[in-house]
């Protein structure tokens, strides 16, 4: 028997993933697709009857947008919310901007891999002069940071160092509480949470690509480790056509 149920929820496309760029930090649109997806995973949540008590996201708009957008399919956009920068994507320092397949013409497939999905192996930083610096790095919403805090990189491993602590201090007493929680959110920092919650090693992890837009439930126990494997709420074609298209994203194009 379950104790607690969680709902994760990748944002659905932004306005860069039809340019395949690293989109990180930057805060990009989410797009008329993405839009679609968000209105989707909404509409599937509304169909098996789930309701929340309080939601968390990032401080990013396409993640921000598609929290909108589900609350709005499942009619409760009354629910408290929290943002935080401690859930945003990773930072992909000096790739931000770039074109994944060109990177990965250019630097290979495996390094891009390694770059997109290892634990330990950082991007290389964005240095001042990057066209992306002051743009991330000054805006207002990181304002109260500090400098320890603001990433200039980072690797999956300081993604998950700044949600895990968000994590345990501030998602857990609600879940533990028995609130109902929605996490909408990117596709790394839920990797992070997602590696913690199944323990999965460094070489799972790199494995782990998850679908945009589609709900991605757990049960947890007690002591809050999944009963059982993740569930995705939709349809199994398009799901792993999703995360198919994720992975793809990193391939250099023929
Ligand atoms: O930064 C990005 O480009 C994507 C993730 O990219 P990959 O790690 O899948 O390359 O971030 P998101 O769309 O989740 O905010």
């Amino acid at each position: 028997m379950a104790a607690y149920k969680l709902v994760l929820t990748w944002h659905g496309k932004s306005a860069w993933n039809p340019e395949n760029r690293f989109s990180s930090w930057y805060d990009a649109n989410l797009s008329l697709a993405g839009h679609k997806e968000a209105k989707r995973s909404g509409q599937a949540l509304r169909d098996a009857g789930y309701e929340f008590d309080i939601c968390f996201t990032s401080v990013q708009k396409r993640a921000i947008q598609t929290l909108w957008t589900v609350l709005d399919a499942i009619d409760q956009m009354w629910l408290p919310v929290v943002r935080t920068w401690c859930l945003n994507e990773q930072h992909y320092g000096g790739l931000t901007g770039l074109n994944k397949a060109e990177t990965a013409a250019e630097h290979g497939e495996a390094q891009v891999k390694i770059w997109r999905r290892s634990y330990h192996v950082p991007p290389p930083p964005m240095e001042p002069d990057h066209p992306f610096y002051s743009n991330i790095s000054k805006d207002r919403r990181y304002e109260g940071l500090t400098e320890d805090q603001l990433p200039s990189w980072e690797s999956l491993k300081g993604t998950t160092a700044r949600g895990l602590p968000f994590w345990n201090e501030e998602i857990i007493p609600q879940i533990k509480e028995r609130q109902r929680v929605l996490i909408v959110a990117h596709g790394n920092s839920l990797r992070g949470i997602v590696k913690h919650l199944e323990g999965l090693s460094e070489e799972a992890i790199m494995e782990l690509n998850l679908p945009t837009g589609i709900p991605i439930v757990y049960e947890l126990d007690n002591n809050l480790k999944p009963i059982k494997l993740m569930q995705f709420l939709g349809n199994e074609e398009t799901i792993r056509k999703a995360m198919e298209a994720v992975a793809a994203q990193g391939k250099v194009k023929k």
